[in-house]
């Protein structure tokens, strides 16, 4: 195990009742890994980067933009559409992307799919099922972290009630034409190519909702800010699912729980740079009309006994970051819809 799988906490989640470990890589790093889940399986998984990858490889640019992101933040994104660091990299991110909704408990999506996902919707909802009950042990185990009843944050999740959780699908294609080494002008004639210097593929953010669930397969490039400033590149493991928490926790908690920014790097040497990245996403909303509020204190075990801890957190948190006023309470909706209005420069479908 090198140094970097260290830092970041692996947790089997037959063992998820570890809260200790648990609390400790949420208030520190914000991230956890874990392996051995169930459920998703090891081949649901691999399954489900088979159907992305003929998804963005084979699926042609019309069906696409037939499906392109709409303000419901479903549908198929470009390359530079979405700028997730608009000041640090205002060109845009290097990737593209395609979010699904929740289906509904009987399994049919809410949004059009194009034919080579289409082809695959009952999959696609069990491997999202399988995705949102791993986050609701995770949820009850959170809870119980924070000596807070089993169904706190469970309830607010439920999978009928309205919410932003989307699956999301990522492709980084390439950033050279192996053939030539040249910069790739990546699919869309509008865009500059590739700056290997100014570009990335994903730009420094934390995530909007409760939980990120994250695979990767075989290639890396996710890199989490540590609290000393410098960037961790977070091994790319197979047999791992990426855990971290989001800007809802770090609302709930006055950023106890880490919502920490992270970013996906441009590859480095020639041979990355001929590669395409992979990712699949869970992201967990609560439900819309959730409430972004402080949790009860006593249930923040820890807040009271250190000092150092709180201050670091509120200095940190997402509030501190936004410039957002003590008194607001945004919904979970309103939270959400802030920050995509802000990464979506380019403008959505209606
Ligand atoms: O692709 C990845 O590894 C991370 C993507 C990510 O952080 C995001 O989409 O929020
Ligand atoms: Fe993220």
């Amino acid at each position: 195990m090198d140094s970097n799988s260290t830092q970041i906490k692996c947790i089997d989640v037959s063992v998820v009742s570890d809260s200790a470990a648990i609390s400790e890589a949420l208030q520190t790093l914000g991230f956890l890994s874990i392996k051995a889940a169930g459920t998703p399986s090891p081949s649901q998984i691999d399954r489900m980067f088979s159907i992305s990858e003929h998804f963005f490889i084979n699926e042609g640019t019309l069906e696409k933009e037939k499906v392109s992101i709409n303000r419901r933040n479903a549908g198929w994104v470009k390359v530079r559409q979405e700028t997730l660091d608009v000041a640090g990299h205002p060109k845009g991110d290097i990737k593209e992307a395609f979010n699904m909704h929740k289906f509904t408990s009987a399994g049919e999506p809410l949004q059009p799919l194009p034919p080579t996902l289409s082809q695959h919707t009952s999959e696609i909802s069990t491997f999202m099922q399988a995705c949102h009950s791993l986050c609701m042990k995770l949820l009850e185990a959170f809870a119980q972290t924070l000596e807070l009843p089993r169904d706190f944050f469970t309830s607010k999740h439920a999978y009928e009630r309205p919410q932003g959780t989307v699956l999301r699908l990522l492709y980084y294609p390439p950033t050279i034409v192996p053939s030539t080494n040249e910069a790739s002008n990546i699919n869309n004639e509008d865009n500059p190519p590739v700056d290997q210097e100014g570009d990335i593929r994903a730009g420094a953010h934390s995530d909007y909702g409760s939980i990120t669930l994250l695979f990767q397969k075989d290639v890396g490039g996710l890199q989490i800010l540590l609290p000393n400033g410098e960037w961790l590149d977070a091994p790319a493991e197979n047999d791992a699912i990426l855990v971290n928490v989001g800007d809802s926790f770090d609302f709930w908690t006055g950023g106890l729980f880490k919502s920490t920014q992270h970013r996906v790097a441009l590859p480095r040497t020639a041979a990355e740079k001929a590669q395409a990245r992979y990712s699949i996403v869970y992201f967990l909303h609560a439900a819309d009309d959730v409430p972004l509020s402080r949790i009860p204190r006593k249930g923040l075990k820890g807040s009271e006994t250190s000092e150092i801890t709180t201050q670091a957190a509120d200095n940190q948190s997402v509030r501190a970051r936004f410039g957002i006023d003590p008194d607001e309470v945004l919904t979970s909706k309103e939270w959400l819809e802030r920050r995509l209005a802000a990464t979506y420069t380019k403008g959505r479908k209606d």
